[in-house]
């Protein structure tokens, strides 16, 4: 902490000793730099507003599965009186913003200055629903953590026939009609999703981590627009490693989509 806000220091102080800040500009140039800053400020709110927004409450991209779920896990959520006594909650809403990882252990005291800056892609995509559409619950007593996820248009990958191989000539003959293709899920916008989740899960159960390593079997490709359910568990942690493994499924669990490991390291550089 004390060598980054030294950093920050020093920055500041090679800004202000640079030759452009020691020399008077031409007013003609003095205006244009004012035109630019101010430019520039009016585009930073969205980027670097102090309040930052959680994008895992529902909107109006949301649809009737991904509520329904959302709904049976939100009431899990909230804490139980048992005579007078206040349980714990079984499962807690992980809280998703645009450039902060305030729900790690130890991310609210790095978010302020370490990441200040970040921004996350999946929660920057300004279209509600067009691309990451989720939330995460993690459940500390059972090392679990579920996330409900919508995947929306921008996430298109292959297309597929909804044709069966007998009715191929059919097939051929309504080839261009739209209605005969399926659209899927890109593979590595879900495996930026097995990412996200795994990584969460990790970060609430340990420091912050990095990915060492992320091993993805997809079983059965999921149809775009859909929503699905992505369960975490941790398998184990063995010193600054924490292995987790992940399995995407229908929202009914009777299909299996993808199954992945993911392996994180406390990065040294993070505290590790
Ligand atoms: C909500 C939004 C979240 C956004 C964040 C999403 C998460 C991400 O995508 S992070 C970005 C992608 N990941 C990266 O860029 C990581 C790049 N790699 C690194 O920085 C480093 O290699 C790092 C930090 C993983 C490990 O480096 P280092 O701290 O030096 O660890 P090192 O001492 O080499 O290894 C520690 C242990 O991990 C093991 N290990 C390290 N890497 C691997 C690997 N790829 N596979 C298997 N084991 C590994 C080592 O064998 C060692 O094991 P042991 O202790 O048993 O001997």
């Amino acid at each position: 902490m004390a060598r980054t806000l030294c950093r920050i220091f020093k920055g500041c102080q090679s800004i202000c000793s640079l030759p452009l800040m020691k020399t008077r500009l031409h007013p003609s140039a003095s205006v244009l730099l004012r035109t630019v800053c101010v430019r520039r400020m009016l585009t930073l709110p969205f980027r670097f507003s102090p309040k930052a927004q959680d994008f895992s409450l529902p909107n109006s991209s949301w649809g009737a599965e991904m509520r329904q779920l959302y709904e049976h896990y939100n009431s899990q959520c909230e804490e139980e009186m048992k005579g007078e006594e206040k349980q714990d909650w079984a499962w807690k809403r992980v809280p998703s913003y645009n450039r902060t990882l305030k729900h790690a252990t130890g991310g609210v005291y790095l978010s302020k200055i370490y990441q200040s800056k970040a921004r996350f892609f999946t929660r920057n995509i300004k279209e509600p629903g067009a691309a990451f559409e989720y939330v995460l619950f993690v459940s500390k007593d059972e090392q679990k953590c579920v996330c409900i996820f919508q995947a929306g248009h921008l996430l298109e990958g292959p297309q597929g026939s909804l044709i069966l191989k007998n009715h191929a000539t059919a097939f051929f003959r309504r080839v261009q009609e739209e209605k005969y293709w399926i659209r899927y899920v890109h593979g590595g916008a879900i495996a930026t999703m097995i990412d996200t989740v795994t990584v969460t899960h990790a970060s609430v159960l340990t420091l912050l981590i990095m990915t060492a390593n992320l091993n993805i079997n997809y079983r059965r490709p999921i149809p775009l627009g859909s929503t699905v359910l992505i369960d975490s568990s941790l398998n184990k942690t063995e010193g600054r490693k924490v292995l987790i493994s992940c399995k995407v499924t229908s929202t009914d669990g009777s299909k299996l989509h993808t199954e992945a490991t993911a392996l994180f390291v406390v990065s040294r550089l993070l505290g590790g």
